[in-house]
């Protein structure tokens, strides 16, 4: 449904963030866009989401070259969806459930099916316990499901998640694992973007290597972490499931679970 197609991006100040690149999100149904800091990763989700423009080259969007005016954006938003790195800057109300329902409400769905869809997010997300808490009562954690429950409600075909297990616990981490896992079982696309090489290997299918603006390489999860030396060009570490098999000889695992089993 996307492509950037030779796009690059200069900022104001004449940084170039992007490099001529190209990336396709119909390569994979779990895609990692990887990265050191400052590699592009936010400028590559704001060119996705038609928040920035690309200085040169195209987003395809449905086969055809994305156009900025309204009604193609508006169209753009009901298909592609963000969870923000910082909850906080993604809720606003006071009520979780008030919270998951203001995207619904804004398009003026019917009170029936704002209710069954925010029920069902939450309940995607775990956290249909916290339906009548205050906002400010919960945990980093618990609002980081919040957000995601959010996005899950609009149900969009394309979920962009940036660097989802940021300052989360292990238990949070595999929550956020299991919930990702379930929305692209549902036949969704999701783009990952992120530091963490070991989630991302065990999440992703397909990704993408950015360095300083560039994509330095691209493919099957397995086959581009298994070449140290793309990693180690983008500054990026070997995810544990690689070391156990390169170095410790165990078989190649993608998840720890069938490592130990
Ligand atoms: N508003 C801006 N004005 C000027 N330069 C910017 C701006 N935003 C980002 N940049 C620069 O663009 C480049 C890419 O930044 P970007 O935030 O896309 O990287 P990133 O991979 O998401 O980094 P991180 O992992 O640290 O979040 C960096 O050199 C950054 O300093």
């Amino acid at each position: 449904m996307l492509k950037m197609e030779n796009v690059t991006y200069i900022y104001e100040d004449k940084t170039v963030a992007l490099d001529n690149v190209n990336i396709d999100l119909n390569k994979g149904r779990k895609i990692g866009i990887i990265g050191s800091n400052g590699a592009g990763k936010s400028t590559v989700f704001m060119n996705f989401l038609g928040l920035f423009k690309p200085t040169k080259g195209n987003i395809i969007y449905n086969d055809t070259v994305l156009k900025y005016d309204k009604k193609t954006l508006t169209s753009l938003r009901m298909d592609v969806g963000l969870v923000f790195q910082d909850p906080n800057k993604q809720i606003f109300f006071s009520s979780v459930y008030d919270d998951i329902a203001f995207g619904l409400r804004n398009l003026k769905y019917d009170k029936k099916e704002i209710d069954d869809r925010v029920i069902s997010a939450m309940g995607k997300t775990n956290i249909l316990d916290l339906k009548n808490k205050p906002v400010h009562f919960l945990s980093y954690g618990q609002k980081k499901n919040v957000s995601i429950a959010g996005t899950v409600a609009m149900s969009q075909k394309l979920i962009l998640f940036d660097e989802p297990t940021a300052g989360l616990d292990y238990l949070s981490r595999e929550n956020i694992k299991n919930i990702i896992n379930n929305i692209a079982n549902e036949g969704k696309t999701i783009v990952v973007s992120s530091h963490d090489m070991n989630f991302i290997y065990e999440i992703c299918d397909y990704v993408y290597v950015l360095n300083k603006g560039q994509v330095l390489a691209e493919g099957e999860i397995q086959e581009v972490f298994l070449k140290k030396a793309i990693l180690d060009k983008a500054s990026l570490e070997e995810p544990f499931l690689i070391k156990a098999y390169k170095y410790l000889g165990k078989p190649l695992c993608k998840s720890e679970k069938e490592l130990f089993n």
